[in-house]
């Protein structure tokens, strides 16, 4: 057995967010969100569930901070609801929702836990949908706003700050593919949404600046690892548009200024331009002092001819899967982060989700043995040393998630924590994966 030992000043943690976790849909005066709005939508969500309950962390916070200690964690990584402090996404601030945030971040930090705060987890207020959305370029400066309330009220308290989350979710698994609030399927619609998004967290990061708030921010992107089956020119174009569709398309922009033009000319050719206008790349590309990088999977690539938005279809090559039919590929998280470092050289990164979801059960003792959620993590934590040890500049891990959750359209069947969340009683259960994760921080590394 080996030691593989991480830097003391590693930060490990957890993730969740507001929609996922909270609850008290309708309470406090929080107003309605984009996916109140879908899941009430018959059909749109496994079981028809919704956020309406969650896991009650609107009142049960203080039990998840106590997980959260007992853990071990240095930082927590969750979302704040921008219904909760506009509910109607811009005019009177509403107290009470920036009541619940001030418990939480107070709780966090008597805990001597880090809170990392996601401001745009998904949950856009209703009322700004009502008038386009994120499509309206009105919203880029209604979430300005809201980032600056939130600004204000926690500088010096909180010191990691994410814009957004998945932009890529937010744009094309909303508005393009459909399967996520508000469940568009416009192509066009889905590159406008992503750029805004883009030029808003540029908007957001010039007023962080311009405020002198204190602490770090950065946005984060869900990346993908996809390689050509073979070496077949048109397969080695399929797969570099399937990653560049994850990636680049989101990755160029926010740090280098520009769209990668051969993904601008495909979409081109599909009927869709981006809305850029005056000094908006250079808003998008704002100096961010972290990339946060949500990473799950990925696999291989080979060209079929007007097969989807690539001519391209993913294949199925023996990877071990998880419950939402996702490859297990750990070396994919190596590649990728090697990627952003050739790429965009040696900019701090954070990987701020990473995780499994598996058919979990409560066994005796209320125990969930999840073997191989576990396993997941030990592979993928042997994948962050070796990065580490290759000199990418990894700062820190947050685990999706500590609580099992509203997994958005999959609703609540996909367990991801490594707290097991019993919903007919709101109880939380630490799970063998916990366990582990506690061993690894404690050990400061993990025997392989
Ligand atoms: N699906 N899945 C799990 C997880 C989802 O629950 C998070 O909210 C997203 O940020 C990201 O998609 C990853």
């Amino acid at each position: 057995m080996a030691k593989l030992n991480f830097p003391s000043d590693f930060v490990w943690g957890t993730a969740t967010a507001s929609y996922q976790i909270e609850g008290a849909y309708q309470e406090d005066g929080r107003g309605l969100s984009i996916w109140d709005t879908f899941s009430h939508t018959p059909g749109k969500v496994v079981n028809n569930d919704n956020g309406d309950v969650a896991c009650d962390s609107y009142h049960r916070y203080e039990e998840d901070v106590a997980l959260l200690k007992k853990l071990g964690v240095k930082a927590y990584r969750f979302s704040i609801a921008w219904p909760r402090i506009f509910p109607q996404g811009t005019g009177e601030v509403n107290e009470k929702g920036l009541d619940y945030y001030r418990r939480v971040v107070d709780a966090l930090l008597a805990a001597g836990i880090e809170p990392a705060v996601t401001l745009y987890h998904w949950d856009l207020p209703q009322a700004l949908q009502d008038k386009g959305g994120w499509a309206n370029r009105d919203s880029i400066d209604a979430f300005v706003k809201y980032a600056e309330v939130i600004f204000k009220e926690f500088n010096g308290k909180i010191k990691q700050w994410i814009t957004f989350n998945e932009t890529w979710c937010v744009s094309f698994l909303s508005n393009y593919i459909g399967a996520h609030a508000p469940g568009n399927k416009d192509l066009q619609l889905a590159v406008t949404v992503a750029h805004n998004c883009m030029v808003a967290h540029g908007e957001a990061v010039k007023k962080f600046r311009a405020l002198g708030i204190e602490g770090q921010i950065g946005t984060t992107h869900n990346l993908y690892w996809y390689e050509p089956l073979t070496t077949k020119p048109e397969d080695v174009e399929a797969a570099r548009r399937s990653r560049a569709y994850y990636n680049e398309w989101f990755m160029e922009p926010t740090l280098k200024g520009t769209y990668p033009q051969f993904m601008v000319d495909w979409y081109r050719s599909k009927g869709a331009e981006v809305p850029i206008q005056d000094g908006d790349m250079e808003t998008i590309s704002q100096p961010i002092d972290f990339i946060g990088v949500n990473f799950y999977s990925g696999g291989y690539t080979r060209y079929k001819k007007d097969e989807g938005l690539f001519d391209s279809e993913d294949v199925q090559v023996g990877f071990d899967k998880t419950f939402m039919d996702w490859n297990v590929y750990p070396d994919g998280l190596y590649k990728v982060l090697s990627w952003v470092k050739d790429e965009y050289g040696d900019i701090p990164i954070y990987i701020t989700e990473n995780g499994a979801c598996y058919e979990d059960e409560l066994a005796e003792g209320n125990r969930v043995h999840d073997a191989l959620r576990a396993d997941y993590y030990k592979k993928h934590f042997i994948q962050l040393h070796r990065l580490i040890e290759s000199g990418v500049q990894l700062k820190g891990y947050f685990a999706w998630s500590l609580l099992d959750n509203f997994e958005w359209a999959e609703g609540y069947k996909k367990r991801f924590g490594i707290v097991y969340t019993n919903y007919e009683t709101l109880e939380r259960h630490p799970k063998d994966s916990y366990y582990f994760i506690q061993k690894v921080i404690a050990d400061d590394g993990l025997e392989v």
